[in-house]
């Protein structure tokens, strides 16, 4: 007999691991990704530039590809799975959201800083109305305490999310943490929790089951790891360890397996793995998409990245100042200089 799904995956290396593979995907390689994690019945697959819908640009890093040709082509190949898109309010507009769901998206995933939810509402409220799942991406749940994540999401509750996300960007929120921050969602919304980690400190999977056993449903993983930083929980070790646990996701763990070997495994230049630099994006508490853009800073002011990524934490920089990298590294290299000439 079939169970239901006690979590719902969405599988998110075709938007997150976009970051790490600097947005170079191919329609050819999305869809031989999007096709197999379809037979492998994972039912969500997040597709948009690591940015969310129109990131491609200077700022965030430009897309090989434009995303709604990826998006259309992984529409084309699911038969059962359904996809997902991402938007961050002022990076991706109402008019990507219409384009979007005109090619078949199935659900909306509006992300903002944790601290400002007020400006994801006209968003969801127009998710709803495209007739899309809708969810909201509290992002960077690390800067806030419980109770002001209970407020944001509670605001998002109120456009109209039919689920709230604590999203660990930074990889940088220990277990105990993340139990806090889901238990107080939990506890006060009436909608879906789910829960999105970051390996950097090689606490995905961990903070992952933590979430799950405080009630958050819906879970995201990455093939391989492949995301922003050291990547997300690994989808196919993440679908094995609850299986042992009896916990139903509903997706074939040999097939996952599988498609991360023979599919996955061979788009990466080099396996993704912690690094020095990923690392300090959990101990510092930056966000994950910032790695290489702050290794091609330290590279360019012939800086060690990790003093830039101290000082972007220490600074408390945040999704959409992608800007402060360099100058982080031009101070940095300033002062450096001052001193060797004093
Ligand atoms: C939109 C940028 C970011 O990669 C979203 C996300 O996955 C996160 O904050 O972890
Ligand atoms: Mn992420």
């Amino acid at each position: 007999m079939t169970r239901e799904r006690d979590i719902v995956i969405t599988e998110v290396a075709l938007r997150d691991g976009s970051h790490a593979i600097a947005h170079q995907y191919t329609v050819d390689q999305v869809i031989s990704v999007a096709r197999a994690l379809d037979e492998a019945n994972v039912p969500y697959i997040e597709v948009s530039h690591g940015d969310g819908l129109a990131g491609s640009s200077l700022q965030y890093g430009l897309s090989r590809t434009n995303e709604m040709e990826l998006i259309e082509a992984a529409v084309s190949v699911c038969k059962q799975a359904r996809i997902a898109v991402l938007l961050l309010p002022g990076v991706g507009t109402m008019q990507e959201l219409k384009q979007a769901a005109g090619l078949g998206v199935k659900m909306a995933r509006i992300a903002t800083h944790v601290t400002e939810a007020d400006i994801s509402a006209q968003h969801i409220a127009l998710a709803k109305e495209l007739g899309l799942e809708t969810v909201g991406f509290l992002m960077m749940a690390h800067m806030a305490p419980p109770e002001k994540l209970v407020e944001q999401a509670k605001l998002m509750e109120s456009y109209g999310a039919d689920t709230v996300y604590v999203v660990d960007s930074a990889g940088a929120l220990l277990p105990h943490e993340v139990r806090e921050r889901v238990r107080a969602l939990r506890q006060n919304l009436r909608v879906n929790v789910g829960f999105h980690a970051h390996n950097n400190l090689s606490l995905a999977m961990a903070n992952t089951l933590v979430a799950i056993e405080e009630g958050a449903t819906r879970i995201d993983g990455s093939v391989r790891c492949l995301g922003a930083g050291a990547g997300n929980a690994q989808t196919e070790v993440l679908v094995a360890v609850l299986d042992r646990m009896n916990i139903q996701t509903g997706v074939n763990v040999y097939k996952m397996m599988d498609l991360a070997e023979e599919i996955v495994a061979p788009i990466l230049q080099k396996p993704q793995e912690i690094t020095r630099d990923s690392l300090v994006l959990g101990y510092a508490g930056v966000y994950s998409s910032f790695l290489l853009h702050a290794q091609r800073a330290a590279k360019q002011f012939g800086l060690d990245a990790r003093d830039i990524l101290i000082e972007l934490g220490k600074r408390k920089v945040v999704g959409g100042q992608e800007d402060m990298i360099v100058d982080v590294a031009a101070a940095i290299s300033h002062d450096k200089t001052s001193v060797s000439v004093r």
